[in-house]
């Protein structure tokens, strides 16, 4: 009998999961193994949501963002008999490994259940926080850098003929990366993340010579972690004396058809995952890290914490300051 591997959607959902779920079963079928889709996320695995794959599942999603096999945060997955209930559900099928497209949270989820029942699992990294430990990229990223792109080069027209200021907060739950690329890459005059201390007076101080040297109009962009969208737009108000607005762009960021490089990223990550798991290997977690595709452990996953790149902070700190 060909080797049975469930393939699943975690956490927060993101532009990629689509390609990762289509090229993850083909690849699986062209390499003798049986794929499984597991509907609903972690609280499908619960809930037995699991089919067979038959190719009409995965035809016609590479372009479509968000998870065809829809998604979860589920508070029961963390009662291990819940667990056990899950891991019942795959095993009565004849399941025996799971490749699981999703966040940090996702993994340590993976984590856990590997530890309890010793199923093996391979992960490829998809959210647009961008913050998983050991890997350079994560699936959503690039789409969800153009969607906050668009929204910002659109404000900014609109910030120009009323000569007012505009925070604009991006999502990012504990990360800035999100804010610190499209920072440089719209070209904001101010961007506040976790990473990166901030100086408001000193910010006052440069934006009060700017104005003076015929600036009209700010752009501020300020991640959703530093929890300083309305204080900012308020200190603007009332420091720079500017009119000033907060939009808050949400999950607008989570969606969109995904980018040529996330679709490409997804061939490779969710290629690798196959090959982790026919190699034997238990518990990988795919990266991209300085130009090379590789594994890192779900260990250095669960227990560290994404690092930012020097050259990154070092180009976003004269915008905090
Ligand atoms: N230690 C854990 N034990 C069991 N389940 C867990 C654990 N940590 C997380 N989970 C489960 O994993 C789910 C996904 O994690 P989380 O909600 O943090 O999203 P994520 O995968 O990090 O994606 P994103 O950050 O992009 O939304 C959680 O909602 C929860 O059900
Ligand atoms: O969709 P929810 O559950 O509101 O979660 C929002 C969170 O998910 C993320 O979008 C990551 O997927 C974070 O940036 C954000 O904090
Ligand atoms: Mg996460």
């Amino acid at each position: 009998m060909s080797e049975r591997v469930a393939i699943m959607t975690s956490g927060g959902d993101s532009a990629g999961m689509n390609p990762a779920i289509k090229c993850a079963t083909d690849y699986a079928i062209a390499n003798g193994m049986e794929p499984y889709l597991v509907y609903d996320g972690l609280r499908g695995l619960i809930d037995d949501k699991i089919k067979k794959a038959e190719p009409e599942d995965v035809s016609g999603i590479l372009h479509r963002g968000g998870t065809v096999l829809r998604s979860s945060r589920s508070k029961r997955f963390f009662d291990y008999d819940m667990r056990a209930v899950a891991y019942k559900n795959l095993k009565d099928k004849g399941i025996g490994k799971l490749v699981v497209i999703g966040g940090d949270g996702s993994f340590n989820a993976l984590n856990q259940f590997h530890a309890d029942f010793d199923i093996p699992f391979a992960g490829v990294p998809a959210t647009i926080d961008n913050d998983i430990p050991g890997t350079d990229y994560c699936l959503g990223v690039d789409t969800a850098l153009n969607v906050i792109l668009n929204s910002v080069d659109s404000i900014r027209d609109t910030a120009t003929s009323f000569s007012r200021a505009f925070v604009i907060e991006v999502m990012g739950r504990h990360c800035g990366y999100l804010a610190m690329v499209s920072s440089l890459a719209c070209g904001a005059e101010i961007c506040l993340v976790p990473e990166i201390d901030y100086d408001l007076d000193q910010m006052g101080e440069r934006m009060r010579l700017e104005k003076e040297n015929g600036r009209t109009y700010l752009i501020a962009i300020v991640a959703e972690g530093v929890k300083m969208g309305d204080y900012l737009t308020r200190w603007i108000g009332d420091t720079l004396k500017m009119d000033a607005r907060l939009t808050v762009l949400g999950h607008t960021q989570r969606g969109g058809s995904p980018t040529v490089r996330d679709r490409i990223m997804a061939y490779h990550f969710a290629t690798n995952a196959i090959d982790s798991l026919q190699r034997g290997e238990t518990s990988r977690i795919m990266t991209y890290q300085d130009g090379v595709y590789g594994t890192t452990s779900v260990r250095e996953v669960a227990e560290g914490k994404a690092v930012m790149g020097e050259k990154l902070l070092k180009l976003c700190s004269p915008l905090c300051r």
